[in-house]
């Protein structure tokens, strides 16, 4: 085979030219063209001839080069290499743990030696690298005499002779792929055959390279080797078996429905495909009434088989275009409305379009409002009127009003228990209160006091036969008053104690006026009969004289004969007591919240701030959280009336506890709340309002006549509550003896209290805790009581004149009487027409035959001459618009409220409702 010259040169890295030179001077003559070629033996001469050249001194290794560089030879032939003896014969063990890294050192060696080229070795060498590159690995395993190992290694030196080759080189002859400058001559090889990337790497040591920039260091690709493929969880073996799926297991039923639902899903689409090839052949006449029938069939089954839709092939029902029905729209003619309120609130409320409501007051006040705005009370009820609604506003409750609620919140029958009664200890100075109450308990509470005059409230229990009694000592009715006054009434019975060798004396008297005003039951305890000369029955004429029959005469009050000095009757009393708690039936739940009063504040040394409070309802315990009028804390400790630590205190317990941040006032509320954080913000808030405590203050009833007559409007009041005070004896009976006069059956005067003498506190007491009024006759009143009557809201009235008076009182009981309702007509109206309009309902077309229909106005509905009912008027319309009066030979639309049935021919007669004031002499 001919080796082109061009090939040649290309494959030594040399210039054509310069190599048809080198054959010249190697004795291998040739034509001045790369195009010349030369046999194969030729090609060994130039090369020998050029390695001579650059390597004289490594002659031997020429011949290897030359075997390395020779032509492709039969592989068989290798055998017939001669190794070279002079070679170091490495160990066969050292040559088995070479790998491709210590070869190169190897190849050195082997340049080193002597070699004996041959032509057969030469070919034989060729054949070797042939095999050696496509399969390197069976050389280092097989290597079965020296003679192989040197053919293996042969090749290699041909590197060595790359200096001496670089040196003709020029750059545009040889571009080596990749763009990498390299010098190596490379090795000629059998076209299409593998080459082999070993001898380059060792080129690098050995050849002289053109002073070019240094190639870029080459690094082996890194071949990412495959990531292992995760395996797949693996799943359980479930092999539903026919008995599984006999058994109805969940899966084997879901199974069942899929492989129906595909069954009927195939059906239908079969049907479907039919239902098409039959409708191509179809009429169009007949595709209709096919469609008819099968959206009949569609809508049987939807009907009647409910759960199976999916059988049915007929049209969904169609579904109403509207948004709204309006049919559902309620256009009410009295809505309520929670505070505060915006335009959508109103709307919703009023059940009117939240764009009238905007239009309205844009029109009426200029003001553009959006629909989550925020209005007043006065525009919406402006608003309310224009569209004819009967506005009404709910607050929203305050956090006070919530306690109250809870003050107040009643408890199921099933939850009350019998509690012990509450027991007010009342009558007149030193008549033995405390001593009674100190002897029912046997304390010395007496000794402890300062000046032996009670000066607070206290409160201890007592326990009688396995029954509990709590009694309260008050410092005087006043007291007590004060405390009922303050909405704080824990009272249920009264021991009005009286002492025999005294008899009824003022206070006596101003008690008796303050228990009967406060309805509660009353026990007299005849104090001190173990004194000598003692008159009982004198002072049973004095209670009577009072309106106190005793029992023993015939009365209802139970009168008992004790000597708390001695403990003399005090069983009986007890058991009257008992007896009289029995008859009222006590009883409160346990298991609330606790509610209270607190009789008393104070703050001591030790424990600060301390509260007596009474338990109403409910069990107080330690921990719970607190408030009590503007006070609030944890209750911290709690005593009993002996001063012993309790954990807790059932209804009706007098006990004293500590852990309120501020000392409370005397008939302050107590409620339990959730926690102390919202018992701070209650109590911060009436702190901050600077309001008396809704729960410690009286009940907001009336305190002045106009009060009283306010309120006895609103049909709440039928009593006029009177505190009379007089000069004399007889300016008293006058005065009495005209008001008695006074009769009707549904108002009167009741007098609270009547005495001779000025206005004293335990009046303006009595007043506030009553509601009472308060006449002077020809006297003033204290100027303590006239600070508290004022402090209070009371109304001390000063007259000289007695018709004053009458005139007056009879002025308040006709006020109290409520006025009388007089339907006055304003028209009539004939129905020409009706129109019934979905929205509304029907609207009656009318003229108004004489008088004014008025929008506010209510509407007989008369019909061939007979009252049908009557109804308020929902909405009156002239035209479009809606009006507030029509006049009469007006035509206009009417639509009652509540009344849908109106008839052409029906009689509208309107009226109005006219209040009038009635006097104790016109009929009622
Ligand atoms: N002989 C006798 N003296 C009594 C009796 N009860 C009370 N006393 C005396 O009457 C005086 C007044 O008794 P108190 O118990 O302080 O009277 P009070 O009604 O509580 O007085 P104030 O606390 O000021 O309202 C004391 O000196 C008692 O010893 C009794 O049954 N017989």
């Amino acid at each position: 085979m001919k080796i082109r010259i061009f090939a040649l040169a290309k494959e030594l890295g040399m210039d054509s030219k310069v190599l048809i030179d080198e054959c010249n001077k190697a004795g291998v003559k040739l034509k001045n063209s790369a195009l010349a070629s030369i046999t194969p033996e030729e090609r060994d001469i130039v090369i020998d001839y050029l390695q001579k050249q650059d390597q004289p001194a490594e002659g031997a290794s020429d011949q290897a080069e030359q075997s390395a560089m020779a032509p492709q030879r039969e592989p068989q032939k290798m055998r017939t290499i001669k190794a070279m003896t002079s070679r170091p014969q490495p160990s066969r063990s050292s040559q088995k743990a070479r790998t491709e890294e210590e070869k190169p050192e190897i190849e050195e060696e082997v340049s080193s030696a002597d070699v004996e080229q041959t032509e057969d070795a030469t070919e034989a060498a060729v054949a070797e690298q042939t095999a050696s590159e496509t399969d390197a690995p069976s050389q280092e395993v097989s290597e079965p005499a020296a003679t192989e190992e040197q053919a293996e290694e042969t090749p290699k030196p041909k590197d060595e002779t790359k200096p001496e080759t670089d040196q003709g080189m020029s750059r545009e002859d040889y571009v080596p792929a990749g763009g990498a400058p390299t010098s190596s001559i490379r090795e000629m090889k059998p076209i299409g055959s593998p080459r082999s990337s070993k001898p380059q790497s060792k080129s690098k040591k050995n050849t002289a390279l053109p002073s070019v920039a240094a190639p870029p260091a080459y690094k082996q690709p890194v071949i990412p080797k495959q990531k292992k493929k995760e395996e797949k969880a693996q799943k359980p073996e479930v092999r539903l078996t026919a008995d599984i799926l006999e058994q109805k297991s969940p899966l084997a039923a879901h199974l069942a429905q899929h492989s129906e639902q595909k069954k009927r899903d195939k059906d239908r689409d079969v049907q479907d495909d039919d239902s098409k090839q039959r409708r191509g052949s179809l009429s169009l006449v007949e595709a209709r009434k096919q469609r008819r029938e099968q959206r009949k069939e569609g809508r049987r089954g939807f009907n009647t088989e409910g759960g199976e839709q999916q059988d049915v092939v007929g049209r969904r029902p169609r579904r109403s275009k509207r948004k709204h029905d309006s049919s559902n729209i309620v256009h009410k003619t009295e809505a309520e409305v929670e505070l505060p309120m915006t335009v959508r609130s109103l709307s919703e409320a009023m059940g009117r379009p939240a764009k009238t409501i905007m239009s309205i007051m844009f029109k009426e006040f200029g003001e553009m409002v959006t629909i989550n705005q925020i209005i007043e009370e006065d525009t919406a009820l402006a608003v309310a009127m224009e569209l004819g609604v009967d506005l009404t506003f709910k607050k929203q409750k305050g956090a006070l009003e919530l306690v109250e609620e809870i003050v107040e919140q009643e408890d199921a029958p099933e939850d009350l228990v019998t509690r012990p009664p509450i027991i007010t200890v009342l009558g007149h100075v030193d008549h033995g209160k405390t001593t009674l109450v100190d002897t029912l308990r046997n304390s010395k509470v007496v000794e402890g006091e300062a000046g032996g005059i009670t000066q607070h409230i206290a409160a201890y229990q007592v326990e009688y036969n396995g029954h509990k009694l709590t009694f309260v000592d008050t410092p005087g009715h006043a007291a007590f008053s004060e405390m009922r006054s303050r909405g704080a009434n824990v009272t249920d019975m009264v021991v009005l104690v009286v002492a025999a060798d005294d008899g009824v004396m003022p206070q006596t008297a101003e008690s008796i006026s303050h228990v009967k005003a406060s309805e509660v039951p009353m026990v007299v305890a005849m104090n001190k009969i173990d004194l000598p000369d003692i008159n009982e029955q004198k002072v049973l004429q004095e209670l009577t004289a009072q309106n106190v029959l005793p029992a023993e005469w015939g009365g209802e009050t139970e009168v008992v004969r004790v000597s708390a000095l001695k403990g003399t009757g005090l069983d009986n009393l007890l058991e009257t007591l008992l007896l009289t708690a029995e008859l009222h039936e006590l009883k409160a739940n346990p298991n609330r919240p606790a509610v209270g009063v607190c009789l008393e504040g104070f703050r001591d040394e030790g424990r600060g701030s301390v509260a007596w409070l009474i338990v109403q309802k409910g069990t107080l315990r330690i921990g719970d959280a607190v408030i009590c009028g503007k006070s609030y804390g944890y209750i911290r400790a709690m005593y009993d009336d002996q001063d012993q630590q309790i954990e807790e205190a059932p209804p009706s317990t007098p006990i004293k506890v500590t852990g309120l941040d501020s000392v409370p006032g005397a008939g302050d509320h107590f409620v339990v709340v959730g926690d102390i954080e919202q018992a701070r913000e209650l109590a911060e808030e009436r702190r901050h309002e600077g309001r008396t405590d809704v729960l410690s203050r009286h009940s907001g009833g009336p305190r002045t006549l106009d009060d009283i007559l306010g309120s006895a409007r609103e049909g709440a009041i039928q009593d006029l509550p009177l505190i009379i005070k007089a000069d004399t004896p007889g300016s008293l009976e006058a005065i009495r003896s005209e008001i008695n006069k006074f009769e009707h059956p549904e108002v009167r005067v009741k007098i609270l209290h009547e005495g001779i003498g000025g206005v004293n506190e335990s009046d303006v007491y009595l007043a506030t805790a009553s509601n009472a009024i308060i006449i002077a006759f020809h006297v003033v009143a204290e100027d303590r009581a006239m600070s508290l009557a004022t402090q209070e809201d009371v109304e001390i009235r000063r007259y000289s004149i007695i018709y004053e008076v009458v005139d007056d009182i009879r002025a308040a009981l006709e006020g109290l009487l409520r006025p009388e309702l007089v339907q006055e007509q304003t028209g009539r109206a004939l129905v020409l027409q009706t129109f019934s309009i979905s929205r509304f309902g029907k609207i009656a077309g009318c003229r108004i035959l004489n008088g004014t229909i008025n929008r506010n106005d209510r509407v007989h509905l008369i019909r061939d001459q007979k009252i049908l009912n009557q109804y308020p008027i929902a909405s009156l319309k002239r035209e479009k618009d809606d009006v507030k009066e029509v006049r009469e030979g007006m035509e206009c639309g009417i639509l009652l409220s509540g009344f849908n049935d109106i008839k052409e021919g029906d009689l509208l007669e309107a009226f109005r409702i006219n209040e009038v004031k009635r006097t104790l002499d016109s009929s009622s």
